[in-house]
């Protein structure tokens, strides 16, 4: 597994730009907008136009309830007391409304954000689990760092940021022109033209801060990745770690992870602190450019025919007015942490993005789409491929994708139906790679393949090295990776699905798993892979590929951790069943189940012979 293994102590970006705050994520920002906004009407559209609906209405209501101390002095001041009560019933209606608006425009934010954040997640799965890219990304791509802390953590925080922001964001054009309409008609062009540029300047000087930390929150999430995966792979294999007495070793080198995390999160913490300084010096020294904005005519003498009070009047309105402008910019400033998150996330989002198009434009030209996949809802079209032939290769050149070394030269194959094949050779010589390359994962150097028939019940299924299980009842297991119940007529009319299950995990030695499990469809809350010995696994998979009743099985070792009494009597069914078997092995007791022998020497080199062992055997069931 390379997900997530990547060194601890890189800053992950593995040669690519170093994430800032340019064109390229303001690209990548674009694209991801366009998820959470797939179009009109849509629901985030639908709920960004209620935020801006409340969130005008909550400005209107907040300038009312500003006015009403101002009202007091005045009811007070006169003795009016209908005057008082009147003003008491409005101010307690207005901050009704005011606070309801208030927590609907939180509400809306917090809909928003699980909305956008079930865009994102979904849209990230559809790429993800398009064809193999979630393969190709885990195995043979290594520049990009955990994809899953990537499509969990950072997208949950990317929505919660940008929710966060949203309301602020939605009003601040709005709140903007009026202020400066506002402050242009008391202050003359003056006054927004210098608020403008001190905001201009703020911006600039923000986003010199912004950018490495941008850098260090997007290595900080590597890490925090890193970190997780450490913790996973001891959850994984408990185990053999306990068996190798691995906790001293394992604690050192996870606490080795923390640290190098911690001190990614110092730095970021320290340079956080600068941009802190930013932020607050532009806050408070805007409160005094109003003062500033009203000095110059003052000073300059435009003003010399005013009295003092005059004066004092012409200041506070010019500066209640500046204040407001004022405030709108430092909001806009203060969002700049949570922009800095953003753009982080952005950034990582965005460059998984990227890999699993590219992965997903890129396809195997051996494969159709119709033949990459499963047909997973059992609905069984006609299949117009020849059934005789499963893969038919040409001058296959087969090299390893990440280092290049040479595992089979110029190798023309037929794997037809009842022509077994059995892939032997020393360890590395490339026997799974050759798997891989008739699967799909991984793509001949030169030559072609062809595979003439489709994955599933009538055509290939794959047992690899390592068993699989998904979590789900014991029927689950059986079936995968079809969804429903297999439609029975296709093949043993007749008989029900459950007897079928049954029958085939008793062929393959686990009449008590049904016992253990509590039936065919109970529920079970334990990892299968922690309940069953390897040998169990391995007859679980037999009893799936009985089940399934391919044409061609693929078997990857599939009965290493089985006696060869079970071993022979599992391939033994399988022929019987009617199977074609492609299979790799090391015990010589297996070729007797096959007609031809491959073996590969390692470097380019490899021999088919004719096996004459080849066993007799009854006339197979179903087919
Ligand atoms: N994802 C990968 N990245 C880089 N190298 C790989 C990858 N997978 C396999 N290899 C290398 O390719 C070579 C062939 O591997 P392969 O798994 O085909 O061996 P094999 O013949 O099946 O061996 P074994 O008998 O041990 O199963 C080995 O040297 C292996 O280290």
């Amino acid at each position: 597994m390379a997900g997530g293994s990547g060194s601890a102590g890189g800053a992950g970006t593995g040669g690519r730009a170093v994430p800032r705050l340019d064109g390229l994520f303001l690209r990548r920002f674009l694209r991801l907008l366009a998820v959470l906004f797939p179009g009109w009407p849509s629901a985030s559209a639908l709920m960004f136009l209620t935020l801006l609906g409340v969130a005008l209405l909550e400005q209107l209501v907040i300038y009312q309830v500003g006015v009403i101390p101002s009202q007091y002095y005045e009811v007070l001041g006169n003795k009016d007391f209908s005057g008082f009560k009147t003003l008491t019933a409005v101010a307690v209606t207005l901050i009704i409304v005011n606070s309801t608006l208030k927590s609907f425009d939180q509400f809306i934010c917090n809909m928003m954000y699980v909305n956008w954040r079930k865009s994102l997640t979904e849209y990230l799965h559809s790429c993800y689990f398009q064809g193999q890219v979630y393969y190709s990304l885990h195995v043979l791509r290594e520049d990009i760092d955990n994809p899953d802390q990537r499509i969990s953590q950072d997208v949950e925080r990317f929505c919660r940021q940008l929710s966060s922001m949203a309301s602020k964001l939605v009003i601040s054009p709005f709140t903007l022109a009026y202020y400066t309409h506002q402050c242009f008609h008391s202050t003359g062009w003056l006054g927004p033209v210098s608020i403008f540029g001190y905001f201009v300047i703020g911006t600039i000087a923000n986003k010199l801060l912004m950018s490495p930390i941008v850098s260090k929150l997007v290595q900080q999430e590597k890490l925090e990745g890193d970190f997780r995966f450490k913790h996973m792979q001891i959850r994984v294999n408990a185990e053999p770690a306990a068996f190798y007495r691995a906790g001293r070793v394992e604690h050192m080198r996870t606490d080795r992870r923390l640290q190098s995390l911690l001190q990614t999160q110092r730095e970021l913490i320290g340079k956080e602190l600068w941009l802190y300084i930013g932020i607050n010096t532009f806050d408070y020294l805007g409160s005094i450019l109003s003062y500033v904005v009203i000095a110059i005519p003052i000073f300059s003498g435009v003003y010399s025919d005013l009295s003092p009070t005059e004066l004092s009047a012409l200041v506070s309105k010019n500066a209640f007015v500046s204040i407001y402008l004022i405030g709108c910019f430092s909001q806009l400033i203060d969002l700049s942490s949570t922009v800095t998150d953003v753009a982080g996330y952005t950034h990582r989002i965005g460059e998984l993005q990227e890999t699993l198009l590219s992965l997903g434009r890129k396809k195997n030209g051996n494969y159709s789409e119709a033949k990459t996949s499963w047909d997973l809802d059992g609905h069984f079209g006609e299949d117009p491929a020849p059934r005789d032939t499963a893969f038919l290769l040409d001058q296959v050149t087969l090299s390893v994708p990440s280092s290049g070394k040479l595992l089979i030269k110029d190798l023309s194959l037929r794997i037809s139906q009842g022509n077994s094949v059995m892939i032997v050779g020393n360890t590395g010589t490339g026997k799974t790679s050759l798997l891989r390359v008739l699967g799909g994962l991984w793509e001949s150097t030169r030559g072609s393949i062809k595979m003439l028939t489709c994955f599933g019940p009538r055509g290939v299924v794959f047992l690899p090295q390592r068993p699989f299980f998904t979590d789900g009842s014991l029927r689950e297991q059986v079936i995968y990776p079809l969804k429903e119940i297999y439609p029975v007529s296709a093949f043993s009319p007749g008989s029900a699905d459950d007897e079928r299950i049954v029958r085939f995990l008793e062929l393959a030695g686990l009449t008590d798993l049904l016992a253990r499990a509590g039936g065919l469809d109970e529920q079970v809350d334990w990892n299968w892979y922690d309940i069953l010995s390897p040998g169990e696994m391995q007859r679980l998979s037999f009893a799936r590929l009985f089940y399934l009743q391919p044409k061609y099985a693929v078997l990857d070792e599939a009965t290493s951790a089985l006696t060869e009494e079970v071993e022979h009597e599992l391939y033994r069914l399988c022929l019987q069943l009617g199977m074609t078997l492609i299979s790799v092995g090391h015990r010589p007791s297996l070729e007797k189940f096959h007609s031809w022998i491959l073996k590969l020497h390692g470097e380019g080199r490899w021999e088919l012979t004719r096996c004459e062992k080849m066993k007799r055997l009854p006339a197979g069931e179903g087919h």
